[in-house]
């Protein structure tokens, strides 16, 4: 990644968004400590007594932009997911010092501060393989117009066969930079359409996995994929993951970006606002990738 404006390392970078909507990347200027600091950070949070926890819970938080959960959607779920989380929608630095636990805040700053650099230099190569040219004010606040970061923890579970890390799914993000500890668990679905065929996500110290939302699905029309992956429950590990979801503006209309649709292409999907396609992912269960269905024409 430290090449990228190397023309093989954004042709590989929007090849695997065509075909794969997933790839891993190393040598991006991300340093290691700052990775290691939030993996930490991460620990220490799951570590606070359950009382010192439940202060960000979905009754207790001063924010709905910090919460610590169990699992996705519980009201909805046939069984929960085994799963903790501690989610932070960034709004600004000062808000940050104000609600976001002690224990993590700066490491999670951090981590996000140095990510951004990167997280902008993908978005430039995948604009530019849909031929847009540059990415004007309008098209920040779709690609990345909002920052939501979530420290999960899955514990070990008695019995892994009868539930899951997280159950299928695709992101609402446009592009999602995940960091994940070096146990495993994370499943991709593989690109044939013949059958239930899962890979395997090896962890690779020092690499970040990045993959494609449903909204940069939207925008690209389909161009670039929001691939659907699952964690598996572990029997004998805990598991940590810091993904760091980047969004447009929950008050962003998204739809098939005009240069995608310049060569005659027939557009996929109608515009959306997109805090409502968000809402409508919240309301179900995990379930593949069926969320993607409401944008469609
Ligand atoms: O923990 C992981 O590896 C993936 C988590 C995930 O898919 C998510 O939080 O959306
Ligand atoms: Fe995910």
């Amino acid at each position: 990644m430290s090449h990228w404006k190397n023309l093989r390392v954004a042709s590989a970078v929007c090849d695997a968004a065509e075909k794969w909507g997933f790839f891993q990347i190393v040598n991006h200027d991300v340093p290691i400590e700052v990775l290691d600091n939030v993996k930490d950070a991460t620990y220490r949070f799951f570590d606070l007594p359950a009382d010192q926890k439940n202060k960000y819970s979905k009754e207790n938080s001063a924010s709905n932009n910090v919460r610590f959960g169990t699992s996705f959607s519980p009201e909805a779920e046939k069984s929960l997911e085994w799963k903790d989380y501690l989610s932070l929608f960034f709004v600004s630095e000062e808000e940050a010092s104000m609600l976001w636990p002690p224990v993590c805040r700066e490491q999670v700053l951090d981590y996000i501060r140095r990510t951004e650099v990167v997280i902008k230099k993908l978005l430039q190569m995948l604009m530019e393989g849909l031929n847009v040219k540059e990415i004007d004010e309008t098209k920040r606040s779709l690609l990345m117009g909002s920052i939501r970061t979530n420290l999960n923890y899955y514990p070990i579970c008695p019995d892994p066969e009868l539930t899951v890390g997280v159950g299928r799914h695709s992101d609402v993000s446009t592009l999602t930079i995940l960091l994940q500890d070096e146990i495993g668990g994370l499943y991709v679905r593989g690109n044939q359409s013949d059958g239930d065929n899962w890979i395997h996500v090896p962890p690779i110290k020092g690499s970040l996995v990045i993959n494609v939302g449903d909204a940069l699905q939207i925008l690209s029309n389909s161009r670039y994929k929001s691939v659907e992956h699952r964690v598996i429950a572990n029997g004998t590990k805990n598991r940590i993951s810091v993904p760091i979801f980047v969004n447009p503006k929950p008050t962003d209309i998204i739809g098939p970006l005009v240069e995608v649709l310049q060569n005659g292409e027939k557009p996929i999907y109608k515009q959306v606002l997109y805090s409502d396609y968000v809402k409508h992912f919240f309301r179900k269960a995990h379930d593949g990738k069926k969320t993607v269905e409401f944008a469609e024409i």
